[in-house]
């Protein structure tokens, strides 16, 4: 019988070890060799007729038909030795990465067969490890070896071998119980049930059930034709610190020392610790020394915030924000950012703070996601609106307008659609009306940086300084967003910052020192604030910025006529 080759996908499935394929010897469980002969014997994984009237080589299993015109052809590729995962290192995963980039141009998608215990860590390093990611990687193993009769093995295998073959998913992932799920977002959460793993800050990309949904809009687009690239020099010189209550300093000094290089550490809630003097110093200490620490909350939900001075003070010490990175990504990113070659410490800094393979959720970009959808409502329903009003009575579609214009208005300043704003203009629509906190079409534009938007508005007279429910101006929103030229337009029609917005600035402005934010700095001073403005602990963005050691923004501050500071201010003993 003849195979149609377009209607092939070829995958190759390395297995590593782990429970999935473990057997029990003098009453414990060892890793067990010759998982593909199970798999042949079995029909789900082996179409062993049709593989034999297609002359596949003997190494190659058949997958029955997933569709009437797709066939999914596999390959398992024995490691040697087999390992529980809890054996496996950095030195293991970067080992899977150079097989994936051997056979990267002959299958157009990998399954890794690997133990639960790590398998979380496994996944977060794997998806540093390979750059430009075109091909699906999927992770997946079991809590119950595939021999038992109740196991959650074949499942797991046939769903990560389904989801490899048949659809393009470029990234490393991880399958289990019937979810496909990001790798560097996943954390095993059961040490028993079949449910093993969540993605807490994330939803899963694909969900199986009697269908397969597929969330398309998180799958990350690769962009440009770079080839794939594996990053081997993966630092191994990183590790784990979990605080707790009353963590004596002198434990986080030991812990602290050379060759480390890089410290994941698990704060309380959103990113809190303990304010103990000798406990800070011990890490200004170290962080001066360019040692690199990335705060990650111990909760398995939520992210690192600077709500609390708590956190803030985490915050002075040198620390780095890991958001809401899981431990396992931000212990993987940390030894891929410090394996680079030739970057400062600054530069590493940098890249930490970026999101680089969707490990992370920076605060804006859940809001430019949902913008894109709001424009083509925005778009569809001015349409109507303009079209539906000669099918009614003219007294209706007066009605109907007025009702629906003003919230119109603001869809459509928060979406930057202007075409939308121009019909609702046209249509005599109120440009001031506010939302239910208080802002209007300008607070939304300018928080969004339209300037197109921003430019008619004002032409139409809008008020320059309105205020929301929380006093903030357009001009305040204008600021954060960094939205440079959107400023200018505002400045330049009279806006101001409020008192309030002027005296609430000082720890803001170090907490975008302490981030290296040079843009968001010179947003304040474009809108008008004295960068010189200290925050709720006396210390102003200088301070934080030689404390960090963020030269750049101390020579921005300086370029600015910001003063040297005096003496830091500790918190009292
Ligand atoms: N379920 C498992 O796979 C656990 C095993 N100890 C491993 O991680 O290799």
């Amino acid at each position: 019988m003849a195979r149609a080759a377009g209607s092939e996908r070829r995958l190759l499935a390395v297995y590593t070890g782990g429970t999935i394929g473990m057997r029990s010897e003098d009453g414990v469980l060892v890793p067990g060799r010759g998982l593909a002969a199970v798999l042949k014997t079995l029909p789900m994984f082996h179409d062993e007729a049709y593989a034999r009237a297609c002359g596949l080589p003997e190494d190659t299993l058949m997958l029955p038909p997933a569709s009437s015109d797709q066939r999914i052809i596999y390959t398992v590729l024995e490691c040697q030795p087999l390992l529980d995962s809890s054996d496996m290192t950095i030195t293991e995963w970067v080992q899977i990465a150079q097989i994936i980039e051997r056979h990267y141009e002959q299958y157009q998608g990998f399954v890794i067969i690997h133990g639960t215990d790590t398998m979380a860590f496994a996944a977060s390093v794997l998806s540093f490890v390979l750059e430009n990611l075109r091909k699906p990687v999927i992770l997946t193993g079991a809590q119950v070896p595939i021999h038992a009769l109740w196991n959650d093995g074949r499942d797991n295998l046939l769903g990560a071998l389904l989801m490899a073959g048949q659809y393009v998913i470029p990234e490393v992932c991880l399958f289990f119980q019937n979810q496909l799920f990001r790798g560097n977002r996943a954390t095993k959460v059961d040490a028993r049930k079949f449910a093993a793993f969540c993605s807490p800050n994330l939803p899963a990309l694909a969900t199986v059930g009697a269908d397969i949904t597929i969330n398309r809009e998180l799958v990350r687009k690769v962009g440009g034709k770079d080839p794939l690239a594996v990053h081997s020099c993966m630092e191994r010189d990183v590790g784990l610190l979990r605080l707790y209550p009353g963590i004596p300093a002198s434990l986080v000094r030991a812990f602290l020392q050379p060759p480390l290089k890089g410290v994941v550490m698990e704060t309380f809630g959103s990113g809190n610790g303990p304010t103990k003097p000798d406990l800070l110093q011990e890490l200004r200490v170290a962080a001066k020394r360019g040692l690199i620490i990335v705060n990650c909350t111990h909760c398995l939900q939520g992210a690192v915030t600077s709500d609390y001075a708590s956190g803030m003070a985490m915050a002075g010490a040198g620390i780095i924000s890991g958001f809401d990175m899981t431990s396992e990504a931000a212990l993987a990113k940390l030894s891929y950012v410090l394996g680079h070659a030739g970057l400062s410490l600054e530069d590493r800094k940098k890249l930490l703070v970026k999101d680089l393979r969707g490990e992370m959720t920076l605060p804006m970009a859940a809001d430019r996601q949902s913008s894109l959808q709001d424009s083509i409502l925005g778009r569809r329903v001015a349409w109507l609106l303009s079209l539906g009003g000669s099918q009614v009575l003219p007294e209706e579609a007066d009605a109907v307008r007025a009702s629906l214009t003003p919230s119109l208005a603001l869809a459509a300043a928060h979406t930057g659609d202007l075409e939308a704003l121009q019909v609702l203009m046209e249509l005599g629509s109120d440009l001031s009306l506010q939302d239910p906190i208080g802002q209007t079409p300008l607070h939304l534009a300018a928080r969004r940086g339209h300037t197109g938007l921003v430019t008619m508005l004002l032409r139409r007279g809008v008020d320059v300084n309105s205020r929301d429910e929380d006093g903030h101006s357009p001009l305040l929103l204008a600021v954060r967003g960094r939205h440079q030229g959107v400023i200018g337009l505002l400045r330049e029609a009279g806006a101001c910052l409020s008192s309030q917005e002027l005296e609430d600035a000082g720890t803001e402005l170090c907490r975008l020192a302490f981030r290296a934010d040079s843009e968001g700095l010179q947003a304040w001073w474009q809108a008008g604030a004295d960068l010189g403005q200290q925050g709720y602990d006396g210390r102003s963005a200088l301070h934080v910025a030689e404390a960090t050691g963020n030269l750049e923004v101390v020579a921005l501050l300086q370029r600015l006529g910001i003063q040297a500071p005096g003496p830091e201010i500790l918190p009292d003993v």
